[in-house]
């Protein structure tokens, strides 16, 4: 999870790739009906069952409405994500998410579909990514956080925070960095 372009696509490639290396079986969901390339074919794929394209061209919605329409339309044919998942449950699964947070924060979608995953007796563990330097910025850092926390507690799944693009950092700015950092494992602490 995290917002746009804060680097999920590129975590789970990466994810993948440690996976493969270290020989677990893991396969990539693609949970973003508006998405358009990965850098590993997903083995399971949102956009099989319906595509945000398709939703905007024939119910005329707008890309965020189109967006909730597209999940919801999942939930009510969880049937085809359980025929789907059937042949993985041994299996880990990476879930590549959409980047719109307010299907974290503000509206059940995303808890709803963890729901769904954990009656199939899937394990989940959520990873939130914050882009390292949009937080340097004070307001962006409380945005950052907040939306973070926003996350963790409406999901009540467990929950790990990454700061993603470390390496655009100077050494003084990563410094200052690991400061703040401290402040989110302290907030998310009280928290949980
Ligand atoms: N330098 C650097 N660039 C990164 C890193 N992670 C991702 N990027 C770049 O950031 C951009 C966005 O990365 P994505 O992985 O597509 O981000 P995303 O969160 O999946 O984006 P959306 O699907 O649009 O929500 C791409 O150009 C990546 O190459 C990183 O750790 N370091």
């Amino acid at each position: 999870m995290g917002p746009a372009g804060s680097g999920k696509s590129t975590y789970c490639a990466t994810m993948m790739t440690h996976c493969q290396n270290i020989g677990r079986s893991v396969h990539l969901f693609n949970l973003d009906p508006a998405a358009e390339k990965f850098e590993y074919n997903p083995t399971i794929d949102i956009r099989d069952l319906i595509t945000l394209e398709d939703v905007m061209e024939e119910l005329q919605y707008g890309p965020n409405g189109g967006l909730i329409y597209c999940l919801e339309f999942l939930l009510n044919n969880m049937d085809w994500l359980e025929d789907e998942l059937g042949e993985y449950e041994d299996d880990y699964l990476i879930i590549d998410c959409p980047g719109q947070i307010e299907l974290y924060t503000h509206f059940p979608i995303m808890r709803r579909i963890c729901e769904c995953l954990q009656r199939m007796h899937f394990r989940i563990c959520g990873v939130y990514l914050l882009e390292s330097q949009f937080i340097q910025d004070n307001s962006k850092f409380f945005a950052g956080v907040m939306s973070a926390m926003s996350a963790m507690v409406s999901l009540e799944i467990p929950h790990i925070n990454v700061l993603s693009k470390m390496d655009l950092l100077g050494k003084f700015k990563k410094r200052e960095l690991e400061r703040r950092a401290q402040i989110i494992v302290s907030y998310t602490c009280i928290l949980s």
